[in-house]
């Protein structure tokens, strides 16, 4: 295992028509830790991801392996172990499929028949199968088998990308909690890609989240969720994201169109610098409802379910609409009236151009 420095990483895909992949990145994922990487679609987290293992050479900057300039070296001199979302399974028997890394890399007999052994005992695959042909496994064995393959031999880091996208929701939970067992006992530098943020979330020790080929915020998890960098954090994060509310400062408190948010003198003072207008944001988890009273009057425009939780869209003037989440029914419905209450401490504030400032 290796701490794995990313320095000014930019990578351009193509001659005549470019993409720029990766805009400047420079980032470090601590040495045996669990780091997720997160961000919508065709933000460069598998060029990322590919350019680590060293099956892309990146157009500009370097990569280190602690103080190992690796640039040049090939995948297998990196001693990367990977997995993807469609798991490659050889055409041999399971035991050959996992010991394959140590058989190539001329381990003794007795050894591997060890280290086999200890890896399927963690995964939970049975040994009966051990003889059977890998091909003919099912999406789930066969990615056991794959993440097995990854960890049978000591390699530097562990990348995961979309692990798994594809797999029946109760062999997701299984495997998930089994790769943060084997990640904690074994203490390999991993990566861990997934659209599945809450997956990430719960897997990952920190978490970087990429947009348009950049790193916008590298955090523990629950700094990401309570203190987003910026706007596009702040909603990409949670399920639904973080509302916004545009309001103009005045004397001490923000004009909301359809409240006032009065303001502490250092959040005056600190808003005075950024400009006039700005964006209150609030997390629809963090609105307390309530058909009585609260100090944010609106009208109900949608109700919707969401897992266990409703989601309450409320109107609270023309053309704003925020949205509440609560797991309490409240048994109200479209166009009834409403009230909230926004608690102080999770309100953040955004300038214009999206940084938090509050
Ligand atoms: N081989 C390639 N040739 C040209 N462009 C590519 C190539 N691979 C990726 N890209 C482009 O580079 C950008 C980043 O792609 P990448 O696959 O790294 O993103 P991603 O975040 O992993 O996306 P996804 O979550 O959809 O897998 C995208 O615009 C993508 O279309």
């Amino acid at each position: 295992m290796v701490e794995i420095r990313v320095e000014n990483v930019t990578h351009i895909y193509g001659d005549k028509i470019k993409t720029v992949a990766l805009r400047d990145v420079s980032i470090v994922f601590p040495n045996g830790k669990i780091i997720g990487i997160l961000g919508p679609s065709g933000c460069g987290k598998t060029t990322l991801l590919k350019i680590i293992a060293g099956l892309l050479k990146p157009t500009k900057g370097r990569i280190y392996f602690d103080n190992n300039d690796v640039t040049d070296w090939d995948p297998i001199k990196r001693n990367v172990a990977m997995v993807f979302q469609f798991p490659v399974a050889y055409d041999m028997t399971v035991y050959d499929n996992i010991a394959f890394p140590l058989k190539i890399r001329r381990y003794p007999k007795e050894e591997i028949d060890r280290r086999v052994k200890e890896v399927i005992e963690v995964l939970g695959i049975s040994k009966e199968i051990l003889n059977t042909n890998a091909r003919g496994a099912d999406p789930s064995l066969r990615q056991k088998i794959a993440v097995a393959r990854a960890i049978v031999r000591e390699a530097n880091v562990l990348l995961l990308d979309e692990p798994l996208t594809n797999l029946e929701p109760l062999v997701r939970v299984e495997l998930k909690s089994k790769l943060k067992e084997i990640v904690q006992k074994i203490k390999i530098t991993t990566l861990y890609v997934s659209h599945d943020q809450a997956e990430v979330l719960t897997l990952a020790e920190k978490v970087a989240v990429m947009n348009e080929g950049r790193i916008v915020q590298y955090d523990d998890t629950s700094i990401l969720y309570e203190y987003p960098k910026n706007k596009f954090v702040g909603y990409f994060i949670g399920n639904p994201g973080m509302n916004y509310i545009s309001c103009v400062l005045e004397e001490d408190f923000l004009d909301c169109k359809g409240f006032r948010y009065k303001l502490m003198p250092n959040e005056v003072e600190a808003l005075r610098k950024a400009g006039k207008e700005f964006d209150l944001g609030i997390r629809p988890e963090h609105i307390k409802v309530s058909r009585d009273y609260g100090e944010v009057e609106g009208k109900v425009v949608v109700v919707e379910k969401l897992g266990t939780a409703m989601l309450y869209h409320i109107e609270i003037s023309p053309n704003v609409t925020i949205i509440a989440k609560t797991y309490m029914s409240l048994n109200v419905r479209e166009g009834d009236r409403i009230y909230m209450t926004l608690p102080r401490e999770k309100i953040r504030i955004f300038s214009k151009d999206g940084e938090r400032i509050v």
